[in-house]
């Protein structure tokens, strides 16, 4: 049996089928199904259903196929029988496995029925969250569940970093709703506002709500620049001068002072985090990965990581860039542009010349490629300038955006 593990957005989805929260679906939709929804609103039964609930599997995977899908952290989660396959997506229904039982409030992670079956009979009011109940939003909600005598079912939506904070919101809430019931729900939220709005409808009527109250959307207000998380992550051939510059950038930081540092040298890294990878394009991709993931760790505790791979293709840069904004920190990528030619003059380990008389295959520049970024928030070009103007350019850009006081 062949084993995935989906996104976060898609695991949170699976979830919901498998609890009966997103009743009457039991799956992921077809394109016919997800054709209809996203057109009418409906599925082709004419059940109204309002966003198309979808999963990417990878290509080998085809109709007649059951897939075991796993959490990150490796627990199995659902069998998927596959039954139809458009482009990247795949459709068919799902069977729960054993559920994990962890994560932050996992014990507020309760289904429909149970959920149903514990709430008193009557007149339900539920109120999905994802962000705190302000005082005014509060006594709205009292008065509403008096004037219908409902009783009250706070749903907090937890998805991603703000989870946490969300149930803790509830909880507070509830303190000061005497009787009201909490569950906390994994429900992404929708780009669109009025599919988001009906989607929450769904899943609370499911956990058996006769009224919805749509908490206020939540104001969040980021960190100061210098308190957030911060990757700077330079690019460039072999010989431009990454390590040079992200050298001195680290300096200049620790002189400075007020931040903690966390420099990835790419020697070290391919020593220890990356020992035993070759220059394949799968190993390239898999060593950036890990100093992403490394650098988004650091980051995510409002540190400030600086990262100076080749890092030749834009779609694993792009993918750096989002693991760290996930986590709600921010990324400079500085494209060392210096040419390659320059690069091959200074040739300082004598590695071009060995590429070039065939010694090492795969030589970015030379025999494998680099794709020039388009999305750098600085280019420096290294020929011909010092040292310290190409850093004092990198800490300017630190410094103007405030990362860094
Ligand atoms: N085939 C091939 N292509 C490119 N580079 C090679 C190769 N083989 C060894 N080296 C040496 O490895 C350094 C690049 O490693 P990186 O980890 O930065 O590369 S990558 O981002 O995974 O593509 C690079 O070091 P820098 O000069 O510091 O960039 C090279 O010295
Ligand atoms: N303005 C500059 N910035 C960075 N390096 C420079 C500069 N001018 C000359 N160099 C030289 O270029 C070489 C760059 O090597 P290195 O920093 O190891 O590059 P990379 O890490 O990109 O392979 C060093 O020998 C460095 O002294």
């Amino acid at each position: 049996m062949t084993e995935w593990t989906p996104d976060a957005r898609e695991l949170a989805d699976l979830e919901l089928l498998l609890s009966g929260a997103y009743a009457p679906l039991t799956g992921f939709l077809t394109a016919a199904e997800a054709d209809g929804v996203v057109e009418q609103g409906r599925l082709p039964d004419g059940t109204p259903w309002p966003d198309p609930i979808t999963i990417a599997l990878p290509d080998g995977i085809q109709p007649g196929d059951q897939v075991t899908l796993k959490d990150p952290e490796g627990a199995a989660v659902a069998v998927m029988t596959v039954v139809e396959r458009d482009g990247h997506h795949a459709a068919g229904p799902v069977e729960p496995l054993d559920a994990p039982a962890y994560g932050p409030f996992a014990r507020l992670r309760r289904t429909p029925e149970d959920v149903r079956k514990e709430l008193p009979d009557g007149e339900v009011l539920a109120v999905t969250m994802r962000g705190p109940l302000d005082s005014a939003a509060l006594e709205d909600v009292a008065a509403t569940a008096e004037e219908l005598d409902a009783s009250v079912l706070l749903m907090p939506l937890v998805f991603g970093e703000s989870g946490p904070s969300v149930v803790r919101a509830a909880l507070t809430a509830a303190g000061r709703l005497p009787g009201s019931t909490v569950v906390a729900v994994p429900l992404a939220p929708r780009e669109d506002v009025e599919i988001d709005l009906e989607l929450r409808e769904h899943v609370a009527r499911n956990y058996g709500a006769t009224e919805h109250f749509a908490g206020p959307a939540p104001v969040t207000i980021p960190g100061p620049p210098h308190r957030r998380g911060l990757v700077v992550f330079f690019t460039g051939l072999s010989g431009s001068g990454k390590s040079t510059v992200a050298r001195g950038l680290r300096d200049a930081l620790l002189e400075r002072g007020g931040r903690t540092v966390t420099y990835l040298d790419g020697d070290v890294v391919r020593r220890l985090l990356s020992a035993g990878l070759t220059f394949s394009r799968e190993d390239r991709d898999l060593n950036i990965r890990r100093i992403g993931f490394v650098a988004a760790e650091v980051a995510r505790h409002g540190g400030l990581a600086i990262c100076a791979p080749i890092a030749p293709y834009a779609a694993t840069r792009e993918e750096v860039r989002a693991m760290v904004e996930d986590v709600g920190a921010d990324f400079l990528l500085v494209h060392v542009a210096t040419p390659l030619e320059e690069c091959e003059r200074r040739d300082r380990k004598g590695l071009y010349a060995k590429a070039r008389a065939g010694l090492i295959p795969e030589f970015t520049g030379v025999s494998d490629p680099y794709e020039e970024p388009d999305d750098a928030d600085l280019v420096l070009d290294t020929t011909g300038m010092s040292v310290e103007r190409a850093v004092g350019a990198v800490l300017t850009l630190v410094t103007s955006g405030g990362w860094v006081r």
